[in-house]
């Protein structure tokens, strides 16, 4: 297969997909593209169908694209994939106030990968399936990877978003606290991209 575009703002993200795919395996390589793409309201998967939809139709080719979700269970899911505003304008204190007076901390992180075979592919219907369903035969096609843990007041260095507030669950660490590649071995991405690898070479 040709190059594959990453359609992209994140440089963080980036830097762990490339990471992660040139670990193990046959590798796969990745050209990026930054591109401020709208993302609409919805479900994770509608969010990253819509936004792969539209990255292919720009790039006018094939391209993969992520969201990143974080979901507290006390609230249900939320703050999901708009988690980036609540970052962005309440820091990682007020992530943790969030969830004051509630029993519990727990949340998990959910990768969303999207690959489009380019525009003109027929559209996928919006398949609601379970977390770590695979989407297959419609386009683009998803691959959801999620990893459990809870939120804890910041520690390690603020490199990444949430990385210093999310804690994976039997690590004792948070995904800031950790190096890379241990992070890279059990994280959200890591599992969603080891099916979109999967998925990639069926098609070669
Ligand atoms: O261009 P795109 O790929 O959309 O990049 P983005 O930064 O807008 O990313 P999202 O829309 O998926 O929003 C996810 C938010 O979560 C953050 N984030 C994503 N992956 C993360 C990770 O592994 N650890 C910590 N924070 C992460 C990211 O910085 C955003 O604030
Ligand atoms: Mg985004």
């Amino acid at each position: 297969m040709a190059q594959l575009i990453f359609v992209t703002g994140n440089a963080n993200k980036l830097k762990e997909v490339k990471a992660i795919l040139s670990a193990g395996g046959k590798p796969i390589e990745i050209a990026s593209q930054s591109l401020d793409i709208p993302e609409i309201q919805g479900s994770t998967q509608e969010v990253a169908i819509d936004k792969c939809r539209r990255a292919a139709e720009l790039l006018g080719g094939p391209c993969i694209t992520e969201d990143t979700a974080l979901c507290f269970e006390a609230l249900k899911g939320l703050p999901g994939p708009y988690i980036k505003y609540f970052l962005a304008d309440l820091g990682h204190e007020g992530l943790n106030s969030l969830l004051v007076g509630f029993p519990t901390k727990a949340a998990w992180a959910l990768c969303t990968f999207a690959y489009s075979a380019g525009p003109g592919t027929p559209k996928s219907r919006i398949a609601l399936g379970q977390y770590g369903t695979n989407l297959v035969g419609s386009d683009p096609v998803l691959f959801e990877g999620r990893t459990d843990g809870s939120i804890v007041p910041a520690r390690g260095p603020g490199v990444f978003g949430w990385d210093a507030v999310f804690e994976p669950t039997g690590t004792g660490l948070t995904y800031a606290e950790m190096p890379a590649d241990q992070k890279n071995k059990l994280s959200h991405r890591y599992k969603a991209l080891e099916k979109l690898r999967d998925y990639l070479h069926s098609l070669n």
